[in-house]
C-alpha cells in the first residue's frame, strides 16, 4: 500500500460525512485512529474543503461525468495535496489504492490513475468563496474587496491563539498587540509547556477581546451567559471576578469544568436555558456571547458554509434578541454587558445592538481603550467589528462583534 493512505481515506471518508451527509467535522471523533493521522486526516479534509469549487473546476476538465462522491473527494483530496506541493507521485499512487480498496469504487481504479498523471502539475488554486446566504450581506457591510480578503484568509489553516495568565510557563511563540500568544505550528495542545499546570488555554485573539471589552474588577460580581465551553469564564475568573457561568448544554459545560479544573480557576457553573433561568441577585457585568451563525470562525470551521444554508439565522437573531433582554434585566443599576457573537453578519451585530438601543432607551455604548485594538475597528455606534483580514499576514482573526452596553 502506498504511503499516508490510512490518514487520506479518513479524510475522504470524513468528507463522505460533510458533504454527503450534511455531518460536522467536530463530530468526527476517529478513536481507532493514531493521534497523528487523525490530525493529518482532519487538516487534508479541511484543506480540500477550503478549496473544493477550484478543485472541482480543474477536475470537471478532465471528467466526462462526475462519479460518485466518494471518488469525487479522493480525486478532490489529491488535487489539493498537488497544488499544495505534495509530491505527485505518492499522492496519486495513495488515491488509486483507496479507490482500489473499496467494493463500490475498485472498478474507477483506472479512471482515478488517467485523471491525476494528467493533473501532477496542479499550479496553487483560489481561494473556497463563500456561498450566497454569507458572502451577499458581508459584501454589502464590508464591500467586495473586503470580502474576497476575507476569504483569502480562510483559504489558508488558522494559526493557534492562546490566553496567557501572568507568572505562568508559555510555549515560544509572537505575542499579538492584543497580549494573546500566537503558534504557528502548534503541533499537540497537551502536550506544549504550561499545558498540565493551566497557564493558558486556546482562545482566537478575536475571542479573547469580549471578557477585556467588559473589564471585570476583582470581587465583582459577573454572570457569563452562554458560557461553554469557557474561554470567557477561565479569563473573567482569572482576573479575579465572582463568576457565575450558564449554558444549556451539559456536555459543554462539562468542557468548562475541565477547563476549570486544568487552571486551578473557579467559577459556580448552571447547566440551564437562559430563557427560563433566574438569578437569584442582580450582577455587577455580564457577558452574553449568543449562540450566532459562527460565520465569523469560517477559517477555523471550513465545513460550515457546505454543512449550513442560513435558515437558522432568522431564528437566532430572535434568540439573541430575547437573551439580550432578558440579561439587561438581570443587571444592578448602572451595571455593564458585553453582547458578543463570532458572526461576520451585521443582523446578528451591528443591527444587533441597533435594535436594542431602540427598545431600551436609556442604555448607553461605551468605548474603552484596549491595547492593540486598532482604532478603524469601532463601529459609529460604538461596537467593536473584528474581521478575519484583519492581521491578514499575520494569519487573521475570527470574526466577532461585540458592544459594551451601560445599563
Ligand atoms: C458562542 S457559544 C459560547 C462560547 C463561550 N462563551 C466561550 O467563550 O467559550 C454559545 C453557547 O450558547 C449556548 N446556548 C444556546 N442557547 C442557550 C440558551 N437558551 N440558554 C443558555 N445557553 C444557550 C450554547 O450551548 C453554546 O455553548
Amino acid at each position: 500500500m502506498a504511503e499516508g493512505v490510512t490518514a487520506r481515506a479518513t479524510a475522504v471518508a470524513i468528507l463522505d460525512g460533510i458533504l454527503g451527509e450534511g455531518r460536522m467535522l467536530s463530530e468526527f471523533s476517529g478513536p481507532d485512529l493514531a493521534p497523528a493521522d487523525r490530525a493529518r486526516a482532519l487538516r487534508l479534509a479541511g484543506s480540500v474543503l477550503r478549496h473544493l469549487e477550484p478543485a472541482d473546476k480543474l477536475l470537471e476538465r478532465h471528467l466526462r461525468k462526475s462519479p460518485p462522491l466518494t471518488v469525487r473527494n479522493v480525486l478532490r483530496l489529491a488535487v489539493v495535496e498537488v497544488a499544495q506541493g505534495a509530491p505527485a507521485h505518492g499522492v496519486v499512487n495513495a488515491a488509486v489504492d483507496i479507490v482500489r480498496s473499496g467494493k463500490r469504487t475498485a472498478h474507477l481504479a483506472g479512471l482515478v490513475n488517467a485523471v491525476l498523471r494528467a493533473l501532477t502539475d496542479v499550479a496553487p488554486l483560489p481561494p473556497q468563496k463563500l456561498p450566497r446566504w454569507m458572502r451577499q450581506p458581508m459584501v454589502h457591510a464590508y464591500g467586495r474587496d473586503a470580502v474576497t480578503a476575507i476569504e483569502a484568509v480562510q483559504a489558508a489553516e488558522p494559526p493557534l491563539d492562546l490566553s496567557l495568565r501572568a507568572g505562568f510557563e508559555a510555549p515560544e511563540g509572537e505575542v499579538l498587540p492584543t497580549g494573546s500568544l500566537r503558534l504557528a505550528t502548534p503541533g499537540q495542545v497537551s502536550g506544549l509547556p504550561g499545558y498540565a499546570a493551566g497557564g493558558w488555554w486556546v482562545q482566537d485573539a478575536a475571542a479573547a477581546l469580549p471578557a477585556r471589552l467588559l473589564g471585570t474588577q476583582p470581587g465583582e460580581r459577573v454572570l457569563d451567559l452562554c458560557a461553554a465551553p469557557g474561554g470567557k469564564t477561565l479569563q473573567m475568573a482569572a482576573a479575579g471576578a465572582d463568576v457565575t457561568a450558564v449554558d444549556i448544554s451539559g456536555p459543554r459545560m462539562a468542557r468548562v469544568e475541565a477547563n476549570l479544573a486544568r487552571t486551578g480557576l473557579a467559577a459556580h457553573l448552571v447547566v440551564a436555558d437562559a430563557l427560563i433561568w433566574e438569578p437569584d441577585a442582580p450582577f455587577d457585568a455580564i457577558l452574553l456571547d449568543a449562540p450566532c451563525s459562527a460565520t465569523g470562525t469560517v477559517r477555523r470551521h471550513p465545513d460550515l458554509p457546505f454543512v449550513k444554508d442560513g435558515s437558522e439565522v432568522a431564528g437566532l437573531v430572535e434568540l439573541q434578541a430575547r437573551l439580550l433582554d432578558r440579561a439587561l434585566g438581570w443587571l444592578k443599576p448602572g451595571g455593564r454587558l458585553v453582547f458578543a457573537t463570532c458572526s461576520l453578519l451585521p443582523d446578528e451585530g451591528e443591527g444587533q445592538l441597533a435594535a436594542a438601543l431602540a427598545r431600551h432607551p436609556g442604555l448607553a455604548v461605551e468605548r474603552v481603550e484596549m491595547a492593540g485594538v486598532e482604532a478603524d475597528w469601532w463601529t459609529e455606534a460604538g461596537g467593536l467589528r473584528l474581521r478575519p483580514d484583519y492581521w491578514a499576514d499575520r494569519g487573521g482573526m475570527d470574526g466577532f462583534f461585540m458592544a459594551l452596553i451601560r445599563a
